[in-house]
């Protein structure tokens, strides 16, 4: 809709006001250009005017562009203050510890907030190059900072980047030291960053301290510790880093572990923010896998392994026994392997994921007599699992992400999952067998649990709204032919509204990271007199027809 004349005088005003303000020459030059072609870029305006960047699934994250609604050097300024003042105000001291991935604008952004750390009295710690975000979050617990920042926006597309937060133990707690923020801190510190006065007056400080290689070499030395000294390790590895951080660690980390060194797809291996062979940097994707499973197949690997460009997801292609054909594992598919295999393990404590991942981990825990929660969707959630009885051991969740080792970085790690996947599999391998037969044996003991997502990525994000409310307007009464038992929904605590049928699950909620409606389908299918394949096979069949009714139900 075209913006209306006084809205647009508003509205040029605003732009005119920001542009004043923002300390980037080039992106001064971009708003110009913007309002130059006004009326006909009132759209884009609009949009780029449309509120600031708030914290969501996992921080902060946006297309690089100019204006509040995106990241650029102004946001990143105006963010760091925001965060230092805070830390300042709610009495944190020690420093402030930043990292950056590979992406445009992600050095300049972390130096940044270094300035603005050290501007503010504040120490800043400057991760020495491109590292994983686990590094990061490592490092805010290791060096007892008061506060840690990763900028990345992670898996999105090359256009964005992003700003994850993560607070020390002082103001994180016991639970949260090392953890990335939630409410009330993320809303104080939104707060905080809405009321930094001219960027012109935000003083910067000199540069930060760079640190050293000895944070990376600990960090290596302790996620090799995460699994156990000395299990088999004859295992063939085919590895990507999809173009982003993950390959200098991940190897460092397997060697240091005993395996040999993985193959790592050539032409993805080092970093670069422009994702040259991928449409989408995220192995959730089509397509994002290709070469991976292409070099897996061509040089017999056991295993494929895939970190998403900041390292903290681990995806996993294994080789179907039935096709011949490779596949990637599901996040649930992960997550309950790495659960069962601590848990024979013998490790006990609090086991957890999120609503919309699968309900297996729920059965697998009640069966072993373990504790188990689940949570809101984010890795920010589910390290807070729990009331605190029982310390968390293990958490993951579907998109791909596991956290083997709590007490070692409280985030997702791309890094300890993928080891801990290679001792599984190596461990299975010297007994001749391989992840699917573990992934059977479940199935026999708890059922088949098939899960699949439904994603629906738009440009106009009232697309979405509209689609959440289509479903809570006309709720689907039953689903695959069964009644729906119950219809949960979780506004105003969070936009999400859960259905169950006897034997299926969906949730429903918008991303919080992407413009995308999700919807997460489960179907749980009986094995009958021990046949996994005649199961999966209903459970497949199922899941495709639950698919498509709730495509039609949310008509996006
Ligand atoms: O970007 P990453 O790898 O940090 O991953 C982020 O996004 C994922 C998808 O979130 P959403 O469904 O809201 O888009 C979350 O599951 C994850 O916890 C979060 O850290
Ligand atoms: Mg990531």
């Amino acid at each position: 809709m075209a913006a209306e004349p006084t809205d647009l005088d508003d509205l040029r005003a605003r732009a005119q006001r920001w542009l004043d303000d923002d300390p980037d020459p080039a992106s001064r030059d971009e708003l110009r250009a913007v309002l130059d072609r006004l009326p006909d870029s009132a759209p884009d305006l609009a949009d780029r005017f449309a509120g600031p960047l708030t914290f969501g699934t996992a921080g902060l994250r946006g297309p690089l562009r100019a204006g509040p609604n995106g990241m650029n050097l102004a946001v990143v300024t105006q963010a760091a203050a925001g965060l230092v003042g805070w830390l300042a105000a709610e009495g944190a001291t020690g420093p402030l510890v930043i990292g950056y991935d590979a992406r445009r604008g992600s050095k300049e952004f972390a130096e940044r907030t270094a300035e603005v750390a050290t501007g503010a009295g504040r120490p800043a710690l400057l991760l020495p190059r491109p590292l994983p975000t686990p590094v990061l979050a490592y490092a805010v617990r290791h060096l007892d900072a008061a506060a840690g920042v990763m900028v990345t926006a992670s898996h999105n597309p090359p256009e964005d980047n992003g700003y994850k937060v993560y607070l020390g133990a002082q103001l994180g707690g016991a639970t949260g030291a090392g953890a990335q923020i939630v409410p009330p801190a993320d809303r104080g510190i939104e707060a905080a960053i809405r009321a930094v006065g001219p960027l012109a007056e935000v003083p910067l400080g000199p540069a930060g301290q760079v640190l050293g290689d000895d944070l990376t070499v600990a960090y290596v030395r302790q996620a090799a510790e995460v699994i156990g000294p000395d299990g088999p390790r004859r295992l063939k590895v085919a590895y990507t880093p999809l173009h982003g951080v993950g390959a200098a660690v991940l190897t460092a980390a397997f060697t240091r572990a005993g395996f040999g060194v993985p193959g790592v797809v050539p032409d993805q291996a080092e970093p670069d923010g422009t994702f040259p062979t991928v449409s989408f940097p995220n192995p959730e994707e089509p397509g994002a896998v290709d070469r991976l499973v292409a070099l897996a197949e061509s040089t017999g690997a056991d295993l494929a392994i895939a970190n998403d460009p900041d390292a903290d997801r681990c995806a996993v292609a294994v080789r179907d026994p039935g096709t011949g054909a490779w596949r990637m594992l599901r996040g649930d598919e992960v997550g309950a392997l790495l659960a069962d295999h601590l848990m024979r393990r013998g490790v006990r404590g609090l086991y957890a994921t999120t609503i919309v991942s699968s309900s297996l981990l729920r059965a697998m825990c009640a069966a072993r007599d373990l504790p188990y929660d689940e949570t809101l969707t984010g890795f920010k959630w589910i390290v807070r699992a729990g009331d605190g009885t029982d310390p968390l051991v293990f958490g993951y969740e579907e998109a791909l992400g596991y956290c083997v080792a709590p007490d070692h970085v409280r985030d997702k790690d791309g890094i300890t999952a993928a080891l801990t996947v290679a001792e599984l599999a190596a461990g299975l391998k010297a007994e001749g067998r391989t992840l699917t037969d573990r992934l059977d044996e479940l199935a026999a003991e708890f059922g088949v649990h098939h899960t699949d997502q439904y994603a629906v990525r738009v440009t106009d994000l009232g697309l979405i709204a509209d689609a959440m409310a289509r479903i809570r307007a006309a709720t689907p009464t039953a689903l695959l032919g069964a009644p729906v038992t119950s219809a949960q929904d979780l506004l105003p605590g969070a936009d999400v509204v859960i259905l169950r049928t006897a034997t299926a699950r969906v949730v429903i909620r918008p991303s919080g990271t992407e413009p995308k409606l999700k919807a997460y389908l489960e179907v749980v299918e009986p094995v009958v007199d021990g046949d996994v394949a005649a199961a999966r096979g209903r459970a497949v069949t199922s899941v495709a027809a639950l698919r498509a009714e709730v495509a039609t139900a949310l008509a996006l």
